[in-house]
């Protein structure tokens, strides 16, 4: 998918929401562990009930890999039902990958070939030769880890380093690369102070908003400082929505968690759409 067509469809839906796909045994309901494939009876019930209102999923590969060859056949077969049925719908790999050349190619070929995502998280750690790799996919994205929404970014990506900040470097660094086109970033919502700053860097790129809901980020202020006049703005909320409730009506609750979202963003897209 271009990121034209992703304006495209935020424009259509009224909506830049961003569902988390990170699924827990021990936290969906009861009676879907009976089902052959638990994980993926979930993922597609929350999908049936939330798609017209979010333009973005991102399954977060770790709850995947958790359970072994059974969770990867779940996360295949997810992503398979979303190409099919949904085929306008934005998908996220968040596997924050990225190695030496030729292995940063095979990470690649497994999420944008082999299970056809639209994008994937990269962390920027090892540099240009570890990125550029994914890059060189066409019409696909690459998601760099640029201020995180964990408290742990004030470790390393906060901290100056030839007078600038770590975090202002992998931006303007990784807009040298080749196709850099292709890249998109990662900025926590519970960072939202920092976004003016780093729309001076970045004003078109779209940015993948994680830490709205359960780690306390606020919708408005992120678009205060971080949209631009594409909207470029990808907010992800996980457990606020998936885990809304663990009864019969999980899939509805959810859809409501997500639908207060939608609602919120069709306020903040309202000068934009007029
Ligand atoms: O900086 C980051 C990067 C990635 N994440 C991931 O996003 C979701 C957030 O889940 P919530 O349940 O909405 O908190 C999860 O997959 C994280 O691994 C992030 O939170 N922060």
């Amino acid at each position: 998918m271009t990121t034209n067509q992703l304006v495209q469809q935020i424009k259509k839906k009224k909506s830049f929401l961003c569902i988390g796909l990170d699924v827990d045994l021990n936290k969906i309901p009861q009676h879907l562990l009976e089902e052959e494939d638990p994980i993926f009876a979930f993922n597609k019930a929350i999908i049936d009930a939330t798609h017209h209102l979010c333009v973005a999923y991102k399954p977060n590969t770790a709850f995947y890999e958790a359970y072994g060859l059974k969770g990867w056949k779940a996360l295949e077969k997810t992503i398979n039902y979303l190409n099919e049925n949904h085929p306008d719908i934005f998908t996220i790999a968040d596997a924050k990958r990225g190695d030496i050349g030729n292995t940063s190619t095979m990470y690649a070929k497994a999420f944008f070939e082999d299970l056809a995502f639209d994008s994937v998280t990269v962390a920027p750690y090892m540099g240009k030769d570890s990125v550029e790799p994914f890059l060189a996919f066409k019409n696909k994205h690459t998601i760099l880890l640029a201020l995180t929404s964990n408290k742990g970014a004030f470790d390393f990506q906060t901290k100056t380093v030839d007078g600038k900040e770590v975090y202002k470097q992998v931006l303007e660094t990784s807009k040298t690369w080749e196709h850099s086109e292709n890249l998109m970033y990662v900025v926590g919502a519970t960072k939202a102070e920092f976004l003016a700053d780093i729309r001076q860097i970045i004003p078109d790129s779209f940015l993948l908003v994680p830490g709205v809901g359960a780690q306390g980020g606020n919708l408005q202020d992120v678009c205060k400082y971080g949209m631009n006049n594409q909207v470029g703005l990808l907010i992800n909320s996980s457990r606020g929505i998936i885990y809304a409730s663990k009864e019969d009506d999980f899939a509805q609750a959810a859809a409501a968690k997500a639908k207060e979202l939608q609602q919120e963003m069709e306020v903040e897209l309202h000068s934009l759409l007029v």
